[in-house]
Formats: structure tokens, C-alpha cells, sequence
């Protein structure tokens, strides 16, 4: 049975492959991912598909830039319709102010539904040699609470973190803030270049709201079977 915790990455080229995935694992899974390399091939078509199959859509296009760039490319990304998306806290919270404000804003004109919008925060292929290299000052996990807090005072509707900040980050923000977490590895899978891991019960249990899974389901030998464990792990952790 599908639940809409779980959200598969969507990491193919073309539309044809994402189709066959999507086909293939057919009612099991209701939420998708499409990020910046399906759609850079692909396209808007990506989501339109998604939508007309009565799939939720999660749009990480991780927008980076000038508050100005960030809310207008945030604006034109709402007429698309998905139900979530994504933009770097690290672009600051005039940054993410300005890119609420123009979600809001686009929604409100065109009489849809809001997408949610979720800051990303340290990436979770980053372990804290990794942050470090790049200039961190602080650990990993209170770089990424800073962001979180930075995120909901902006108006933001949740975070895109590891399962390692889960759990501070729900005792920080409360009950209805999204917290999104890649870095999900069931344990019949490899970890990849992913390093702030953990399993997906795990996840759930420490405070995630949604799990994003990508290879350990779509490179899976038959990702039928690896979706359907996950969700068979899932359903025992009560939303
Ligand atoms: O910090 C982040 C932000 C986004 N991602 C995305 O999630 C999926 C994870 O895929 P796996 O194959 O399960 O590793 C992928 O699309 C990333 O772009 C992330 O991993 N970490």
C-alpha cells in the first residue's frame, strides 16, 4: 500500500525511463522526486506527467541565488503545480523570504495550491571533513539547526537535512514542519556517496516527515521488491 512518506528519486535521463519506473512500480508508490538531472533532460513534461498520473511532486531544483533571481525562478517553478520544491538556506533568509513571498504570492494569482517550499541545508553526501574543507565553523549538525531555525523564521515550510538532524530539528521548529530526509538506506542497500545515513524506520522514528529514496529503489535489482520492503518497514512507524 502506498504511503506518502515515501518519496522515490526519480535519477533517470529521459522521460521514457522515468515513465518505465513509474509504470513499473505503479500504485505502491504515490510521491516522486524529480531533480535537477531528469529535469535538465527532460523538462517541465516531468512534472505534468507526474501530476496527470495523480502522483504527488517533489521539484528539487535546489534554487541558489540573489534574493531578486531566487523569487522570481521560485515564482516561474509554481505554475508547474508541483506539491513541494526546494531552495539552499545558505542563499540566506532575505533569500528564502523573498522566494515565500513570490510562492505565495504566484499561487494565490493563478488559484492553486501552494507548493511547499523546503530549504535544503548541508548536504547530505557532507560529512564534517567535508563541511570543514569548505569553511565550517561549526559541526555539521548545528550549521544545519541554524539554517533550520533561519528557514521557518523566513517562512519556509520545512528542511531538506539528514536523518542525523531529525530530531533536534522537530524539537526546534514543532509538529508541522516538513522535515524531508535523503541520506536513506534501507538495510539490504549500499550507501553510495551518501554519509549522514541512516534506515528509513530510523528516520521516521527520530522525527522525519518524508523519506526521499532514489538507487536503493530504482537501481534495485527488481525495485518492486526493494520498494515494497521499505514500505512494509515504514508502516510500522506510526505517522
Ligand atoms: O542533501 C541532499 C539533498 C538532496 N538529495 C537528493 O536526494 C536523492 C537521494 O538519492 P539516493 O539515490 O537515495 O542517494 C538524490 O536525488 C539527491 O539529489 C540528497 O541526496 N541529499
Amino acid at each position: 500500500m502506498a504511503d506518502d512518506r515515501l518519496i522515490t528519486a526519480l535519477d533517470v535521463h529521459t522521460l521514457e525511463d522515468m515513465k518505465r519506473l513509474v509504470t513499473t512500480l505503479g500504485d505502491r508508490v504515490s510521491f516522486y522526486k524529480v531533480g535537477m538531472e531528469l529535469f535538465y533532460s527532460a523538462g517541465p513534461d516531468t512534472v505534468r506527467y507526474l501530476k496527470d498520473q495523480g502522483k504527488h511532486v517533489f521539484l528539487d531544483l535546489k534554487v541558489h541565488d540573489i534574493p531578486n533571481t531566487a523569487a522570481q525562478s521560485i515564482r516561474a517553478l509554481t505554475r508547474l503545480g508541483a506539491d513541494l520544491m526546494t531552495l539552499h538556506g545558505t542563499g540566506g533568509k532575505a533569500m528564502m523570504r523573498a522566494a515565500a513571498d513570490a510562492v505565495a504570492e504566484e499561487a494565490a494569482k493563478l488559484n492553486i495550491a501552494r507548493p511547499k517550499l523546503l530549504a535544503v541545508t548541508i548536504l547530505t553526501s557532507m560529512d564534517e571533513a567535508a563541511w570543514q574543507e569548505i569553511g565550517g565553523k561549526d559541526t555539521v549538525a548545528n550549521a544545519v539547526l541554524n539554517l533550520a531555525r533561519l528557514a521557518k523564521e523566513a517562512g519556509i515550510d520545512g528542511t531538506v537535512s539528514s536523518p542525523h538532524e531529525a530530531k533536534e530539528i522537530r524539537a526546534l521548529n514543532g509538529p508541522d514542519f516538513l522535515i524531508v530526509t535523503p541520506g536513506i538506506r534501507p538495510s539490504f542497500a549500499a550507501a553510495n556517496d551518501q554519509k549522514r545515513i541512516t534506515t528509513p524506520a530510523q528516520a521516521l522514528r527520530d522525527g522525519a516527515s518524508h523519506l526521499v529514496i532514489g538507487r536503493p529503489i530504482t537501481q534495485a535489482a527488481d525495485p518492486v521488491v526493494a520498494a515494497d520492503k521499505i514500505l512494509e518497514e515504514i508502516q510500522e512507524v506510526h505517522a
